[in-house]
């Protein structure tokens, strides 16, 4: 079934003006009879009947006051209502629940000041008195008839527990405030349940006894005066009322928590001082928390962040069982529309919630008995949000009016898998649980938390989950969604360097290809310089040199044809002629490789042979390969340089095409933007100033009409103002393309 959420607007405090109303609520816009707990049956059912026709709460809004917002809750209940009306038909029915086995949480939300403690708790005077102690005087009340009726065989114990949750701290309010310690009590999973550690639990056996008790415990709660509420609480006060109905050996406990939330604060309007921003930004932290896991319901996420606040925890909305019940209360005033709209959505939200119907299981005296312990399923259920949300619950009270008995109070929404006729209401006083039982044997895979002493073997599917309670379950869960996100977390951390590594691995591979590319220029150069001194020899008509130094060139240029072609020539040539030289005709080719048994380029260079100069061998060899030979040959000689020097140094027209690095630099500085250029390597924003300025300057000294000046090389660069040979050199090094 779904949290039943009902909406109620409180009267206009002494200092709130009439005009300054802005919600509208259906019952509101109708004459209703006056406020009073003695209002007639008749009366109590025609007001029943006018606030079931719609429950709507209307608000402008706040961009637009032409339009209104409307939001529709199970019960909506105007300044009009009393104490008695709200109980009446929200808190009365559930009591039931309670002595059938079911848990009830009632709790109130809103902004702070909008009448949750005195919806709650209430005022001294009879007609004041607030939910919880009409439930308590209820509570009494059943367990005196329940013990009449069946002649002393069935006794009900209450006992009380309270505390309140404050700085996110747990702290027993039955206990006075010198015996708190700093860390308060711990949280503990049993059962599914989340549970106090070391919370008294006082055995209160009428309602007189209670309301000392719950006036002293109350004395120890925190509350202080606020901008916006001279008693405001500033911390969630849970009241848990522990109902045991004992009949022979069998008792069935069950637990009403009432709880009284903090109200969420507007710290721009509450001027609020020191302390009282912790408490608010605690108060605040854990609504938000709640608002979180509402929506995470909402949305079928598969973790709903409960662990994040102590509050979340205990509440546990949405994973505690039985019936829930939130009342809304809201203030009718502009001042609080931006908060009233927020906590409109968020009601709006928790009405969707499913909340699941599960008996507690009773107990029994004597040895321990087998138990068909819960299933997995029972325990923990997926969460899904309703897909239709019915208020039918205002019928009961309108049955009151024509005299006939309340049909029911909740509308119950059952999960099919999970089907449970719901007898709440219908039969509350048929003999229930036999009803249940035979439910069950008819719908044998019911899973339910309902406990028969059996002596049937239980069944064997379940048996497996039946030594995991759903405390280990939870924790089990919470670990595993820490393992994945540790792994998440490990990965993407792994996944980060992976990139890096790559990106270094790349721009290793770019420079060794970029070496490679030089490297096999290099080797051209060589394999060009031996046809030259080749070409020259053969114009000094010494054919076995120059057969030699074809031959050396030849394994550079292992394709070309011509050079073959001149080799065989020559080889024939020669094998005519006398020996020219010993050492000449003994040598062997070598391959590139044993380059250096010959002395590189360089080491022939140095030979006693009186070499033509470039220039004059560029004259005497016409072909295209000398021109080729005297470029690469000012290439090879700039390369002794470093590779900016190189660049710089040779701009002229035969300047090789800058390197892609060499672009990117450039289109940097080009682009005349200082956050890129303070980036470069050697460069800071200074620089990076004067630079632009430089440019801006050459754009002004241009003809008007002419493009902006541009910087085509790297020596054009390292001319600027300001800009050395060194500071491109590091410029250069920096860019990474
Ligand atoms: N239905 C009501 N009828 C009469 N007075 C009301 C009603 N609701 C609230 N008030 C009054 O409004 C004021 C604020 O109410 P209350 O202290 O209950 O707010 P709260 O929501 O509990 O605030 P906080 O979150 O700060 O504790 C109180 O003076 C209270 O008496």
């Amino acid at each position: 079934m779904s949290v039943r959420v009902v909406a109620r607007v409180r009267p206009l405090l002494k200092s709130e003006r009439e005009l300054d109303v802005i919600l509208r609520t259906d019952s509101s816009s109708q004459a209703l009879p006056g406020k009073s707990d003695k209002k007639s049956s008749q009366e109590k059912g025609s007001l029943a009947a006018l606030r079931d026709r719609d429950n709507l709460v209307r608000i402008p809004n706040p961009k637009n006051e032409s339009e209104e917002y409307s939001f529709q809750f199970n019960a909506v209940y105007d300044a009009e209502a009393s104490q008695q009306e709200l109980f009446d038909a929200e808190v009365a029915p559930t009591v039931k629940h309670l002595f059938n086995g079911f848990d009830v949480t009632l709790f109130a939300y809103g902004v702070t000041g909008t009448g949750k403690t005195h919806t709650m708790r209430g005022g001294k005077s009879l007609a004041d008195r607030g939910a919880i102690p009409r439930l308590l005087s209820s509570v009494y009340r059943r367990s005196r008839k329940m013990e009449k009726e069946s002649n002393g065989e069935t006794s009900v114990r209450v006992s009380l527990s309270y505390y309140e949750i404050y700085n996110d701290k747990v702290f027993d309010l039955f206990e006075p405030p010198e015996k708190r310690t700093l860390a308060g009590l711990p949280l503990r999973d049993n059962g599914g349940k989340t549970v106090v550690v070391g919370l008294t639990e006082r055995p209160c056996h009428s309602l007189k006894e209670f309301e000392v008790l719950y006036d002293q415990a109350n004395t120890n709660r925190s509350t202080s005066a606020t901008k916006l509420n001279a008693h405001s609480s500033r911390s969630h006060a849970i009241l848990c009322v522990r109902v045991a109905v004992s009949t022979g050996d069998r008792t069935c406990i069950s637990t009403a928590s009432a709880i009284d939330l903090a109200g969420s604060e507007d710290n721009r309007r509450t001027d609020n001082d020191k302390e009282r921003m912790v408490e608010s930004a605690s108060i605040n932290k854990s609504l938000f928390v709640l608002a979180q896991c509402v929506e995470a319901i909402g949305k079928k996420h598969s973790r709903i962040p409960y662990r994040e606040s102590k509050m979340t925890r205990i509440l546990s909305l949405g994973q505690n069982n039985g019936l829930t019940v939130m009342i809304l209360n809201l203030a009718p005033v502009r001042s609080y529309q931006l908060d009233t709209i927020s906590s409109l959505n968020f009601a709006n939200r928790t009405k969707k919630i499913e909340v699941r119907e599960v008996e507690n299981e009773p107990m029994f005296k004597g040895p321990p008995r087998p138990v068909a312990r819960p299933s997995m399923a029972s325990v923990r259920q997926p969460l899904r949000p309703l897909t239709a949300s019915v208020n039918v619950n205002l019928t009961a009270a309108k049955d009151a009016a024509t005299g006939e008995k309340p049909a029911k109070a909740f509308h119950v929404f059952s999960d099919k898998s999970h089907l449970r006729v719901s007898t709440q209401f219908k039969k509350p006083d048929a003999p229930k649980r036999t009803s249940l039982s035979s439910e069950i044997s008819r719908l044998s895979s019911k899973p339910t938390r309902l406990a028969q002493p059996t002596h049937q073997p239980t069944h064997q599917p379940q048996k497996h989950y039946d030594d995991i309670s759903a405390a280990r379950i939870e924790e089990m869960v919470e670990k595993k969604v820490e393992e994945i996100l540790a792994v998440r977390a490990v990965s993407e951390q792994s996944r980060q360097t992976q990139v890096r590594e790559l990106n270094e691995q790349v721009q290793r591979r770019l420079e060794l290809l970029e070496q490679r590319i030089e490297g096999t220029e290099d080797a051209r150069a060589e394999g060009l310089s031996y046809l030259l001194m080749a070409k020259q020899h053969q114009a000094r008509g010494e054919d076995s040199f120059a057969l030699r130094m074809y031959q050396l060139a030849l394994p550079f240029f292992p394709n070309n044809e011509k050079l073959s072609a001149k080799i065989a020539n020559l080889k024939e040539r020669t094998q005519g002629k006398p020996r020219q030289d010993a050492d000449i005709t003994t040598s062997t080719i070598a391959p590139p490789g044993a380059k250096k048994e010959f002395g590189s380029m360089l080491s022939l260079k140095r030979q006693p042979v009186k070499m033509p100069s470039l220039k004059q061998a560029a004259e005497q060899f016409s072909d295209e390969d000398v021109t080729e030979i005297a470029h690469l040959r000012r290439k090879k000689r700039t390369k002794t340089k470093s590779p900016i020097e190189e660049e710089c140094g040779s701009v002229d027209l035969d300047e090789p095409a800058p390197s892609p690095r060499t672009i990117h630099l450039l289109s940097i500085i080009n682009s005349r933007d200082v956050s890129q250029i303070k980036l470069l390597k050697g460069v800071g924003v200074k620089k990076a100033e004067a630079i632009v300025d430089c440019l801006c300057e050459m754009d002004h000294s241009q003809a008007e009409e002419a493009p902006q000046f541009q910087i085509s090389s790297l020596a054009e660069l390292s001319k600027l103002k300001g800009v050395g040979v060194k500071s491109v050199q590091s410029m250069r090094t920096g860019v990474l393309v």
